[in-house]
């Protein structure tokens, strides 16, 4: 399973992105400030932007789904029970999952924002894809939900999940890393390789390196283990 993009340029305004590489099996983490791209980028690999010139190539069976930002641009449902039924999901199933046991007869859009985007998140990672692209999944979540939502990316059901955020605090374990660095996609590399090339690493991150120690993975947990490691 992958997604290529070859020679990718998108524009938006007078303003342009330049990408190449191919996202393989696995979770990869693109990272940038607020501003770089993110959005721009996640959406042209999920075919909704169309890129200035070079092409994104992916296998034409491939079931992708993107995941964008705000998550009221994804609600089709009156009702929070409509809009799990629009996902083809079991209702009492993810209202439970979701946090929302008892509110299937709650208006979906008078749903705080952080309960739609838990509704949103948890039909959106329920489903069956091959490629999930989630443009910031833990804007406006608590660090109990972007918790859960990492632990359900770390299950693995999806092949390919790419994740763009500028996320500093709670991550999931990742497979690659990637940044957006000067309005071009720079690849990083191979987690744990590519920690120390991480320019917009997390603080604990930077701090365990800077005192010698070696994180597997990206995790706050990864970086308090390598620590502990270093006084055996
Ligand atoms: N429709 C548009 N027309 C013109 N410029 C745009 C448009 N959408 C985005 N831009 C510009 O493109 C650049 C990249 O925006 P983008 O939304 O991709 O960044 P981002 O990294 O996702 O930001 P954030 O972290 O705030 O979500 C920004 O400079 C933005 O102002």
């Amino acid at each position: 399973m992958h997604l290529t993009a070859e020679h990718l340029s998108v524009s938006r305004g007078k303003w342009t992105l330049t990408a190449n590489g191919v996202f393989n099996t696995g979770v990869h983490l693109v990272t940038g400030p607020v501003g770089s791209g993110k959005t721009t980028l996640a959406s042209a690999l999920a075919g909704i932007l169309k890129p200035a010139s070079g092409r994104i190539i992916r296998d034409g069976r491939t079931h992708l789904t993107l995941s964008m930002q705000f998550p009221e641009y994804h609600v089709t449902g009156f009702l929070v029970k409509d809009e799990i039924h629009s996902w083809h999901l079991p209702e009492s199933e993810i209202l439970l999952k979701a946090g929302l046991a008892g509110r299937q007869n709650t208006k979906t859009l008078t749903l705080s924002r952080g309960e739609l985007k838990r509704l949103h998140l948890t039909c959106l990672l329920s489903g069956s894809w091959d490629v999930v692209i989630l443009d910031e999944p833990f804007a406006g979540l608590d660090c109990r939900e972007k918790t859960r939502i990492c632990t359900t990316i770390e299950e693995r059901k999806h092949p390919l999940t790419i994740i763009f955020t500028h996320e500093q605090a709670v991550l999931p374990a990742a497979d690659f890393i990637w940044e957006i660095e000067n309005n071009t996609l720079v690849y990083r590399g191979r987690v744990p390789d590519a920690i120390p090339a991480w320019k917009g690493a997390p603080r604990y991150l930077s701090y365990a390196l800077e005192q010698g120690a070696c994180p597997m993975n990206i995790r706050i947990q990864d970086a308090e283990v390598a620590l502990c490691r270093m006084h055996d």
